[in-house]
Parts: structure tokens; C-alpha cells; sequence
């Protein structure tokens, strides 16, 4: 089956919810204090409603689990906030409603099933709030496999352009990339093992979300002896799919043991990397599961490489 419609629709949605998220950046936006007390903002809302609205419309059967919803925003207290985010939308949905856009938010609300889509509609919202790294997530899973994945990075570096790439993977058909700013898809791949100069390692900003002391260890281990390049969101899948580092480590925090990674926070990362030639798997060397529902439960960590480092990784990880 070709999944080429899939890839058309999800690129062009996540390049207008990049380019929403790059016009509230320029007016420095606030945080929001979720219940979990980790930031959202109206960048994250209005990206959700612009994507699972063009998901709606192409394809209306499939469900889609993203990382917000509407509940906090329909409050009274909150009429200023939609209104703002209502605003962004409609530089690029003009005749949007604030109802419409809410439900849109709220189809995000799916379950994981035999065919769904998950969203990070701004994945490291810190990265984003400190003017960083930041992706704009989406993937296609099929009876838990990673179809499609793309990953919008509008703060990317891009030689002699403006920042932003866009990273796009189809199952068997390899990974590419270009920039947001324009251009043709280019194959990307991961760094081979005589790129000595690209055999470095990235790892999260927020020292909370890994285990940096264990992660800088392993990564000696396997004889990368350069620091990390530490870079927040799924940026950092980019990064090993287009061959600027060899391994990207998120081993379990030392303050949050019992913490899964959420699906959307590794699906179009993940496919990105698998189709550049690399290998995604969880600490142990077992596959990521889809499957089950937003939480990863059955993994434990995250290990990103090349390919050829995989193997040695797993092992120093588990000796
Ligand atoms: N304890 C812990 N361990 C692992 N991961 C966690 C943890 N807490 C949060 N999160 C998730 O981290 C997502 C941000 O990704 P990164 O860690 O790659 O970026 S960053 O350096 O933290 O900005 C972030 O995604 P967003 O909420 O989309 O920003 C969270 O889902
Ligand atoms: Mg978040
Ligand atoms: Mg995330
Ligand atoms: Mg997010």
C-alpha cells in the first residue's frame, strides 16, 4: 500500500503549525501551567487544532492521540487565552471559530487502535519557551508499526538559510529532508563509522528527562569521547537521521524511575531515524511498542543510533 496521500497531508499540515509556532514565538509567549505542572502554550493548542483539523478532513475515520486537549481552555478564565490562540489560527484558517477549534484540539482526544496518527503538536515546549530546539511531531501507526513519521524543526540550523527543517519517513521508502523555507526532498542517512567527526552524541537539555551522568558514561563506553551536544525535543532524531551525531541516549531519570515516554514524544522520530539506516529500541534492545496505548509501559528508556553502534551500546548498557 503507498502511503503517499498520508505523507502529502501530514507534511503540509505540520509546515502551517510550524509556521504558526514561529509567529508566536516572535511575541515571546507565555507559559501555562498544566495539571502535571509542565508548560503549554498557545503555540502547542493552536499547532494540535491546525493538524488534526487537516486530518479531519482527509482522513475522518482515523483517530488521532495527541498531547493536549481543550478541557482547560473552554474555562471562562481562560476566554483571554483562546482568544489569543484563536488569533494565531486564523492567520492561516481565517474563518475559524473559537468552537471550531476546540473541537478541532479535541480530536485529539483519540485512542490507540489498529490504525491511528499520534501528535506532539510542540514537542520540548521548554526548548521552544527558552527561544531553543523545538519539533512539531506526527506519525502514522499501523497495527503498531510506524508508517509515516514527519518532524517539523523550525529552529534548526540551516547552512546559508534561514533556520527550519522538515524530516520526513515513509516505511520502506527511506527518509528525507529539506527545508522549511523551501526546496526539494533530499535522502538523508545516518553517519557511517569512519565519520569520525560526526560521531558525537545528543542528549535532552532538561537534565530531568535522562540520566546525563550515566548517558555521558555509556557513550565513552562505546568511544565517543566528545561532550554531548545536548539539544531539546525530537530534534535530536533528526540529528542521528541526517547524520550530524552517531547516538542519541534517554536513559531513565534517577528522579523519576517510574517515568514512560509518551508514543508521541519517539513515533516520527523514531521512523525517521529506521529509515536514514539507523536502529530505535528501549535500553534493553527491545522494540518500542505502539501498540498498547500512550504510555510506553513495556519499555523503559530510549536508545537512538546509527546502526553499527547498537549492538555495543545494548551491551554496556546491560552488563
Ligand atoms: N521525567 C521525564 N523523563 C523523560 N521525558 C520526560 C520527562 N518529563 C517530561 N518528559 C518529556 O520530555 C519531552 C521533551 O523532550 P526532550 O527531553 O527531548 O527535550 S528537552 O531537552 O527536555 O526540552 C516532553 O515533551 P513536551 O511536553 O512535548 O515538551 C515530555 O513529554
Ligand atoms: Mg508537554
Ligand atoms: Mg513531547
Ligand atoms: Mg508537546
Amino acid at each position: 500500500m503507498s502511503y503517499d496521500r498520508e505523507k502529502q497531508v501530514a507534511m503540509e499540515a505540520a509546515i502551517l503549525a510550524a509556521k504558526l509556532c514561529q509567529q508566536v514565538r516572535q511575541d515571546i509567549p507565555e507559559a501555562i501551567e498544566k495539571q502535571d505542572k509542565s508548560p503549554v502554550t498557545v503555540a502547542d493548542y493552536g499547532s494540535q487544532a491546525i493538524i488534526c483539523k487537516a486530518l479531519a478532513e482527509t482522513f475522518p475515520n482515523d483517530p488521532v492521540v495527541g498531547e493536549e486537549d481543550a478541557t482547560e481552555l473552554r474555562k471562562p478564565e481562560m476566554a483571554d487565552t483562546l482568544n489569543k490562540m484563536l488569533g494565531y489560527v486564523q492567520n492561516i484558517i481565517p474563518d475559524a471559530t473559537a468552537d471550531q477549534v476546540t473541537d478541532w484540539i479535541d480530536r485529539g482526544n483519540g485512542s490507540v487502535s489498529p490504525r491511528y496518527w499520534t501528535l506532539d503538536p510542540i514537542d520540548g515546549t521548554k526548548g521552544f519557551l527558552r527561544q531553543d530546539q523545538y519539533a512539531v511531531a506526527l506519525a502514522l501507526i499501523e497495527d503498531g508499526d510506524i508508517k509515516v513519521g514527519v518532524l517539523a524543526c523550525p529552529a534548526m540550523p540551516v547552512e546559508g538559510s534561514e533556520p527550519g527543517m522538515l524530516y520526513v519517513a515513509v516505511r520502506g521508502e527511506g527518509a528525507q529532508m529539506k527545508p522549511l523555507a523551501g526546496g526539494e526532498l533530499q535522502p538523508i542517512h545516518v553517519v557511517s563509522p569512519d565519520d569520525t567527526e560526526n560521531l558525537r552524541f545528543v542528549e535532552s537539555v532538561e537534565a530531568a528527562h535522562g540520566d546525563q551522568s550515566r548517558q555521558n558514561a555509556m557513550a565513552q563506553a562505546v568511544g565517543i569521547t566528545a561532550a554531548s551536544v545536548r539539544v531539546d525535543s525530537q530534534a535530536k532524531y533528526g540529528i542521528v537521521a541526517s547524520g550530524k551525531a552517531a547516538l542519541y541516549l534517554r536513559l531513565p531519570s534517577p528522579k523519576y524511575p517510574d517515568y514512560r515516554e509518551n508514543i508521541w514524544d519517539h513515533a516520527a522520530g523514531a521512523i525517521v531515524v529506521e529509515e536514514a539506516g539507523g536502529k530505535v529500541t528501549d535500553m534493553y534492545g527491545k522494540p518500542l511498542n505502539f501498540a498498547e496505548g500512550q504510555k510506553m509501559i513495556d519499555n523503559r528508556g530510549v536508545v537512538v543510533s546509527n546502526g553499527v553502534l547498537h549492538e555495543k551500546i545494548i551491551a554496556v548498557l546491560n552488563n
